[in-house]
């Protein structure tokens, strides 16, 4: 078994990570976080989400957002686009990267953006199309790869199912989600090794949320198999507004701290997630979950009481 040597670190906190947020969330607060994000050398940032502020108001301010982010070079900024009204938004505010996001759950589907998942396919060739003419990369992301808070289980086929379909839009990349993090790590491999007879390994990703506490094994267990994409959210923030009980992304900080002790590369300074992650619980007046963050930032609270 060899891990891979380079993992390339997507930081969705400002998008998963805030969404679900009830307090609304200024955006000063979410400019800062995606700087110091940034700072510390994440190079994927998915800073927006293009959706009906009337299903999703924390996202309301995405333009503001993306309009006063100072960008940085080789920094890719992504958007959420459900739909070519969400594509022309993201145009408007020069994203990087669109996501049409689908899900292998019929029910999720419907409850998430309101249509089956042939419908979505069909809004989606319209965005993916428009994306291609500008030249924006564009992702593809799979709700309930491993399960449905609606329907329970969901079979390694109907993955690659969407895959396939994402694939044929012209996706530079997929997302495989575990959103109510049922998942495990045989499952884990199961879908991947599914999935990858149809689209290439190398551009298939795992956005793992950690509600049962399996995200890190099951980040490990993807590895094994050569995935070396993976998303996280500092300080473990987020949850589905569509999957209730779902926690937060597996925090950055803890997939961090794995990934350079099995020495993989990153380019990304914990130290410095640390920080933007004490930031953002300042700003949402509570700890952070993620255990790593939270234990660093004690060593350090106290070897500075010792100075
Ligand atoms: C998908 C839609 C838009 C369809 O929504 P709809 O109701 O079917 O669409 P519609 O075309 O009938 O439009 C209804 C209203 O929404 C407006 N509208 C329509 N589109 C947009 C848009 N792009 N931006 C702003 N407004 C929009 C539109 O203008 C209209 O406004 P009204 O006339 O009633 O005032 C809606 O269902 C929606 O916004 N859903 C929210 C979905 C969402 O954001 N979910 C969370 C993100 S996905 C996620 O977190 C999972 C992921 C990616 O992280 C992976 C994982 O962990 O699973």
């Amino acid at each position: 078994m060899t891990l891979p040597t380079h993992v390339k670190l997507v930081e969705v906190g400002p998008r998963d990570g805030l969404q679900n947020e009830k307090e609304t969330v200024p955006a000063e607060a979410k400019i800062e976080l995606v700087e110091r994000l940034v700072d510390a050398g994440l190079t994927n940032v998915e800073a927006a989400s293009f959706v009906s502020p009337k299903w999703v108001p924390q996202m309301a301010t995405s333009g503001e957002v993306m309009d006063r982010i100072r960008r940085r070079p080789g920094v890719v900024y992504s958007a959420l686009t459900p739909n070519m009204k969400g594509l022309e938004a993201a145009l408007a505010a020069r994203a990087d990267e669109v996501v049409i996001f689908g899900s292998a759950s019929e029910a999720f589907s419907q409850r998430n953006i309101n249509c089956s998942i042939a419908a979505s396919i069909e809004r989606f060739r319209e965005v993916a199309r428009a994306a291609k003419a500008h030249s924006i990369r564009l992702r593809g992301s799979i709700s309930c790869s491993f399960g449905c808070p609606y329907q329970g289980e969901v079979a390694p086929e109907d993955v690659a199912d969407v895959v396939r379909r994402l694939r044929d839009l012209g996706c530079d990349e997929i997302d495989i989600a575990d959103t109510i993090g049922t998942g495990t790590p045989a499952k884990v491999q199961a879908v991947y090794e599914t999935v990858a007879q149809d689209y290439p390994l190398a551009r298939l990703s795992g956005h793992f949320h950690d509600t049962y506490g399996q995200a890190l094994v099951n980040i490990y267990a993807a590895l094994q198999l050569g995935v070396s994409i993976f998303h996280s959210s500092v300080a473990g923030l987020g949850g589905c507004p569509y999957a209730k009980g779902a926690t937060g992304n597996v925090a950055t900080e803890d997939v961090l701290y794995m990934l350079d002790g099995l020495g993989i590369h990153t380019g990304v300074d914990l130290e410095k997630v640390v920080e933007a992650g004490q930031f953002i619980s300042r700003q949402l007046g509570r700890a952070g979950s993620s255990q790593a963050g939270n234990a660093l930032a004690a060593k350090r609270h106290s070897s500075n009481q010792n100075v």
